[in-house]
């Protein structure tokens, strides 16, 4: 499923201006157009001491970006009240003075849009905006719900949902991909992510950032959607890639991934996948665009229930982090790179460092103790690992039967936890953390801060 509409102009990135004075608006906006932002969406409604004539028109002179006036509402917890019928004048007032696009929501859309004022307006083209809960809306409400709206006289249409899980997100795809008329929609928040970034593909009208000072929250940065993500090189044919893990923040993969992809020339996109429910977002995005996954925390081992096939090595560690979608028949494979990933990157710095007491043994981690921290599905690959190169594995775990169950795999040594801190490793042993702990945001952390091993 990509976009079927033949001939979209490419999807516009728009950054969202919340700001309390004129001044600082326009400086802003010469900020993201330095960035590469196509359009910029300025809320009245953050203007202190709003005038609607000498702002609008300050604002209309000074612009260096085409403009998006919007103005909420009262009820959507604006930062300045205004009454109604200001509000409605301050946008109709911004179109008459040349505004490139005004924003109004569905509810008004219809009076305000009656046959005189569209007159005054010709020159600006109307995004219709409606905010729709997705998780109780199918894509026949939905449908429904965009008639309605095109019926105002819109040109583009904006539905913005509240999605609580990723799933969600694929009825706004749907919607994006069918739609006759140019269509924004959707979802803000960690969960919503991937409806912006993949935007492109389903051929969205625009998408929206924040200047990366957390103006806006639930929005990606403008930066991140430049530099990682490049949504000009992404259409209906490109290929998604992702990583399925909750959180999902901290991962360095989409700017691993992604200019990856380009340097290789490849249509692909690795966006991060904040996933709740295994089952159901392989129920949903079962279809081949959707065409290799990362798989991170907490997910390595749960997941393997999920491939259709397994690889020997995955097996016979019980986890799997790389799924591929197989071209020929759909099938999802499941693959472990942890392990030769891992093992080899430390083996690599042992060498660099010269830990390597007789060179003619082929791995520097031959006979040396490894200690381990967390017996998830990290763990269970460096455990693997470390003994398939001759070391002597000693698996700590908050869970107990956990690191014993590992440890016996590995024919280790297994302690609690809360042990780590009393334990008193051989000299050159090896630490491993496959724990949460010292994950984003706490990159301080680790899980033997007291610990003499350091
Ligand atoms: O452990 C990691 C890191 C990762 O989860 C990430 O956060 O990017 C991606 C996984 O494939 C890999 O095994």
């Amino acid at each position: 499923m990509g976009s079927e509409g033949k001939g979209r102009s490419p999807t516009m990135i728009c950054v969202v201006l919340m700001c309390g004075s004129v001044e600082q608006v326009v400086s802003e906006m010469g900020v993201a157009r330095e960035m590469g932002a196509d359009v910029v969406e300025i809320r009245l409604d953050y203007l202190e001491g709003f005038q609607p004539s000498r702002d609008i028109e300050f604002l209309l002179s000074n612009k260096t970006l085409p403009v998006i006036f919007s103005f909420r509402p009262k009820s959507e917890g604006v930062q300045y009240k205004t009454d109604e019928k200001t509000r409605l004048n301050a946008l109709c007032l911004a179109g008459k003075l040349g505004a490139d696009y005004i924003d109004i929501e569905f509810k008004v859309a219809s009076d305000f849009l009656v046959d005189a004022t569209r007159k005054q307006l010709a020159n600006t083209k109307i995004i219709v905006s409606c905010d729709v809960n997705a998780e109780n809306s199918s894509i026949e409400d939905l449908s429904h719900l965009v008639n309605g709206m095109q019926s105002t006289g819109a040109d583009i249409i904006e539905i913005v949902t509240n999605a609580t899980d990723i799933t969600h997100l694929d009825r706004i795809f749907n919607l994006l991909s069918h739609s006759m008329v140019p269509m924004i929609a959707y979802s803000t928040g960690v969960r919503g992510l991937i409806s912006q970034l993949l935007s492109p593909k389903f051929g969205g009208f625009m998408v929206y950032a924040s200047m990366g000072n957390g103006s806006v929250p639930g929005l990606p940065t403008l930066d991140s959607i430049k530099q990682a993500y490049k949504p000009e090189l992404v259409n209906a044919e490109t290929k998604v890639f992702g990583l399925i893990s909750k959180p999902v923040g901290h991962s360095k993969g989409p700017l691993l991934h992604n200019p990856t992809f380009r340097h290789v020339g490849y249509n692909g996109i690795y966006v991060p996948m904040h996933v709740d429910d295994l089952k159901e977002f392989f129920r949903v995005y079962s279809y081949s665009d959707f065409a290799g996954f990362s798989v991170g925390f907490p997910y390595k081992e749960a997941i393997m229930a999920h491939c259709d096939e397994i690889h020997p090595l995955a097996k016979s560690i019980g986890a799997v982090n790389t799924i591929i979608r197989r071209p020929t028949d759909g099938k999802l494979i499941g693959y472990n790179t942890d392990c030769e990933g891992a093992i080899s990157a430390i083996e690599d710095a042992l060498r660099e460092k010269r830990c390597v007491e007789d060179p003619s043994i082929s791995s520097p981690l031959n006979g040396k103790q490894f200690v381990l921290a967390g017996a998830g599905g990290a763990g269970r690959a460096l455990a693997f690992g470390a003994k398939s190169r001759g070391a002597r594995v000693i698996v700590f775990d908050i869970d107990y039967e956990r690191a014993k169950s590992l440890a016996l795999s590995v024919s280790g040594e297994a302690h609690c936890f809360e042990d780590i801190i009393n334990f008193h490793p051989e000299d050159r042993a090896i630490l491993a953390n496959a724990t949460p702990l010292g994950m984003h945001p706490n990159t301080d952390r680790i899980p033997v801060a007291a610990c003499r091993i350091l």
